[in-house]
């Protein structure tokens, strides 16, 4: 077993550009007691008066894992963390001579001295220790050794090695995580960034040579390239090296996207685990294999993470994905339909598309010559923005005689902006209609300058069905609306 110490709240938070409100970071740290990490790093008391008021939020939840503040080697950083309540501080002492000698202006003495009076205040406090050495990597062993057995004799309770600019390789991290497991005797912690894209591997490595915790954060958000990613080690630990950690895995992929979206920092679509395409095959080889077993080209069910498997049309597809395809959206075609189809398909891959749903269900409407059956059908929308109005859209929606619904629905719905204002109307209209969730919301410009044309993304559920659906369009309103009115028409 291997304790999950959680920093997406302190080092995570410190990602250039990054702050979160109280209420946000409360959430966030109720979701991450949800998912079972041991130790909430809620932040860094001294920080700012809506850090400490954060933080207070977060202590009195009572959650189930220990609450702990940044604090460094000074004692008005430990009064702040005490007045914030905190069951424990990561109290972090740099100790290789360049923090030292530029930063601290510090000799190893007045520095080992200082941060013994720090440890032995908090402790006096009744607070957990985990005394940290910053830029681990680059101090000297011995000088490390000193300040954590000196630690160890005023009753830390754990130690961290910090790899604080991301230099530690997988070899030498063994070596060092084996020195401090045979120089004490209390919990050893390794805290890793990704300067060289390697924290998630230095972290396994450290864990396999005897480090009982270790740091990481949601998404490999941090400082510079970020920390080592909790996806990527949990998962890593337990499908990799067999090691437990007791966090619901199953959780992950929706905690990463909360985390995203307060954090206002995209997931990359290669994510490992819980990017778009961390199980999103195109390559016909691939579906084919997916298809006779999953195991041949996922190391994990993507239900393991959260996560689902996505097939995607394109340049690259074979006939088994078409198939696939057209099984789930349940269409029969004969098989002169079938080729043409599929030579279609490879005709628009060869101009650099990818087929969505909709498109796909476009092309065998060509090929059958018929026109796309619209069930549901935009009649009219107005969308009211500005500074001294809450956005306001309204919206017209007409159904089909044969739908049996209704012939006309008219809403209205305010929102956060424009595009917010103009889906909840959508919604509202749908409201007892059909129940369609809207899934998954992306939006990019295709192209520059102000006139840029618009590229919106929504994946749409009903039930068991998610249909994806790209629209584009130099209004980002109107990219966005009929982007869902070409999904609804697909599941209604
Ligand atoms: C590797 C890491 O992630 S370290 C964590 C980084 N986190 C943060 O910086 C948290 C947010 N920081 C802040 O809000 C502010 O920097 C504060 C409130 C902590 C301090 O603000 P200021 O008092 O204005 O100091 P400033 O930020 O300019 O400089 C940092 C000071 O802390 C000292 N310091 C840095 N680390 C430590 C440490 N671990 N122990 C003791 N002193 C330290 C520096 O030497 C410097 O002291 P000096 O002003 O006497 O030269
Ligand atoms: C403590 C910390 O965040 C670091 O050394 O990177």
């Amino acid at each position: 077993m291997v304790n999950i110490f959680d920093t997406t709240l302190r080092d995570g938070e410190q990602t250039p550009g990054v702050s979160l409100s109280p209420s946000e970071k409360l959430e966030l740290a109720i979701k991450l007691d949800e998912l079972g990490v041991n130790i909430i790093e809620a932040g860094s008391a001294i920080t700012s008066k809506g850090e400490r008021e954060a933080m207070k939020l977060v202590t009195g939840q009572n959650l189930n894992a220990e609450i702990s503040s940044f604090v460094r080697a000074l004692p008005v950083d430990i009064d702040a963390a005490l007045s914030c309540d905190v069951d424990s501080v990561h109290l972090v002492v740099p100790t290789s001579d360049i923090h030292m000698t530029y930063k601290l202006r510090k000799s190893r003495e007045e520095n080992l001295k200082d941060a013994m009076h720090a440890v032995e205040y908090a402790k006096d406090h009744g607070l957990i220790v985990e005394l940290s050495a910053e830029d681990a990597t680059r101090s000297d062993v011995e000088f490390l050794k000193e300040l954590f057995l000196k630690g160890e004799e005023l009753k830390a309770d754990r130690i961290c090695v910090c790899d604080t600019v991301g230099i530690l390789t997988p070899l030498k991290a063994i070596d060092l995580i084996k020195t401090m497991k045979n120089t004490i005797k209390i919990p050893v912690s390794i805290h890793c960034h990704n300067d060289f894209g390697m924290a998630t591997a230095n972290t396994l490595s450290a864990i396999s040579a005897g480090a009982d915790q270790c740091h990481v954060t949601i998404n490999g958000i941090g400082e510079r390239a970020g920390n080592a990613s909790l996806e990527e080690v949990v998962m890593s630990l337990k499908s990799l090296y067999d090691i437990e950690t007791g966090i619901d895995t199953e959780k992950l992929h929706k905690i990463s996207r909360i985390v995203s979206k307060y954090m206002k920092i995209p997931v990359p679509a290669n994510k490992a685990l819980v990017g778009d395409n961390a199980f999103a095959h195109e390559a016909g080889i691939h579906v084919d294999g997916l298809m006779k077993s999953t195991e041949t080209y996922e190391p994990i069910h993507p239900e393991t993470v959260g996560n689902r498997r996505k097939i995607i049309l394109g340049k690259h597809s074979g006939k088994a994905a078409l198939k696939y395809k057209l099984e789930i959206m349940n269409i029969g075609l004969s098989h002169e339909e079938f080729e043409e189809t599929y030579s279609k398909i490879k005709a628009f891959g060869d101009l650099g598309k990818y087929i969505s749903d909709v498109d796909l269900k476009t092309i065998i409407n060509q090929v059958r010559g018929v026109e796309l059956e619209r069930k549901v059908i935009l009649d009219e929308i107005t969308v009211v923005s500005g500074n001294k109005v809450s956005p306001l859209a309204s919206i017209n929606l007409k159904f089909a005689n044969d739908c049996n619904i209704k012939d006309n629905v008219r809403e209205a719905a305010y929102g956060l902006g424009p595009v917010d204002a103009a889906i909840n109307a959508v919604k509202k209209a749908l409201t007892g209609v059909a129940d369609i969730e809207l899934e998954d919301y992306s939006v990019r410009a295709m192209t520059g300058g102000t006139d840029a044309l618009i590229e919106v993304v929504v994946h749409l559920r009903k039930g068991n069905e998610v249909v994806e659906v790209k629209k584009a369009h130099g209004d980002v309103v109107m990219a966005s609306v009929e982007a869902m009115m070409d999904g609804i028409n697909l599941l209604i």
